[in-house]
């Protein structure tokens, strides 16, 4: 028996330290790097950092296509943060806020030898933060004496597939709801073990659980589902797959806390940002360094397969979410269109959905 974390907490401490503002320390591939979230550094961090020797920028290779810099690691760029570059350096290429009005913000001396695996794990790390991907890194000689010392979390990685292992679900509590849609409502909570975000299923009836179930995986969103946004068709989906779950009398709606595709809501406002300076949805996603979508579709899966659902019809129109079932082990009986929520703010929206991401008009 042992008190210490296993490796599933401290990566979900890492994430915490993060989002503080605080290193961690990483070792892998004979190599120990304290690596921050740049988001989130201090100045006075940052000098600490210099002071054990020559800091590295990691960017993903979105970013760096932006930034016109090469990623030579493929799907992410080292570069070398200048001597006398401070937050304010780091921030400018970090975040794309400022890329109109400052368009060069280069040349950047990037790195080409030696091994990008733990640069790979602090962005990964950064997104699962839902913090700008880009962590700034520098050596230390004895990493784990150096956390100590330091009271840093020291991570071991012996390869990034603990990075994108999912976290098993535990059911918490689950209670009747009556709504609007339906009488027959009951709310489950569940919870990862890694300390990330709860996901909700709203269960209405009892449905069969040996047909398929008339399912919806929403993802959260805050700005469509709360405050009516017009910039989306969230807030209207998420009400029609409601409706329709009790007129048929039966369904399950996951309801996902995976807001702005997996971005979080931060990111989604500065993805809104952009926007308003002519970025379209997948462009303004890739400026900020992130993919067109960033959702972890496992975790609907599993939580459908733990309620005891095997085969679904899918509110959706999404051929993506359909696949993903798929491969999860979730078959997908049926696709049910979901065609609501259209106003002359989101046409050009679901224009681009349709056009760069697949999505069925
Ligand atoms: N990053 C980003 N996320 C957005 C934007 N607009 C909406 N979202 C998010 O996109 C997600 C919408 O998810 P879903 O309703 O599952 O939509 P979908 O993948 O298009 O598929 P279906 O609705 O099932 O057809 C929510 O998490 C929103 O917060 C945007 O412009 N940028
Ligand atoms: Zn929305």
């Amino acid at each position: 028996m042992t008190l210490a974390p296993n490796q599933t907490e401290k990566l979900g401490r890492a994430r915490g330290d993060l989002r503080l503002g605080l290193p961690i320390v990483l070792a892998g591939e004979g190599r120990t790097l304290l690596a921050a979230a740049v988001e989130t550094l201090g100045a006075d961090r940052l000098a600490a950092m210099r002071a054990l020797g020559q800091p590295e920028l990691a960017l993903t290779a979105r970013r760096a296509e932006t930034l016109k810099t090469p990623a030579y690691d493929d799907d992410l760029a080292r570069l070398i943060v200048p001597q006398g570059a401070g937050l304010d350096w780091l921030n400018a290429v970090a975040d794309p806020a400022d890329d109109l009005r400052v368009p060069m913000k280069g040349p950047f001396a990037a790195l080409r030898q030696g091994s990008a695996a733990l640069h790979r794990a602090a962005l990964q790390l950064a997104k699962s933060a839902q913090l700008l991907p880009a962590a700034v890194l520098v050596e230390v000689a004895d990493g784990m004496a150096f956390a100590v010392a330091q009271g840093l979390t020291f991570l071991a990685l012996t390869d990034c597939s603990d990075l994108f292992r999912l976290a098993p679900l535990e059911e918490v509590v689950s209670a009747r709801l009556p709504m609007v849609a339906s009488q027959a409502g009951r709310v489950h909570i569940f919870r990862p073990d890694d300390g990330g975000a709860e996901h909700y299923a709203i269960e209405i009836g009892r449905p069969d659980r040996d047909h398929p179930v008339l399912a919806r995986l929403h993802s959260a969103c805050f700005t469509g589902d709360v405050l009516g946004s017009l910039k989306c068709d969230c807030g209207p989906q998420l009400h029609a797959a409601l409706a329709q779950m009790g007129s048929e009398g039966a369904g399950v709606l996951l309801y996902l806390n995976q807001e702005g595709r997996g971005i979080g809501l931060a990111n989604k406002m500065r993805a809104y940002s952009l926007q308003d300076q002519g970025f379209d949805t997948v462009e303004a996603n890739h400026r900020l360094g992130f993919e067109d979508d960033e959702r972890d579709f496992r975790i609907g899966a599993e939580i459908l397969r733990g309620m005891g659902f095997g085969t679904v019809r899918l509110l959706t129109n999404n051929p993506r979410k359909m696949a993903m079932m798929e491969s999860c082990g979730i078959r997908v009986a049926e696709r049910v269109a979901l065609k609501v929520g259209k106003t002359p703010q989101n046409a050009a929206y679901l224009a681009t959905k349709a056009a760069k991401s697949g999505h069925l008009l």
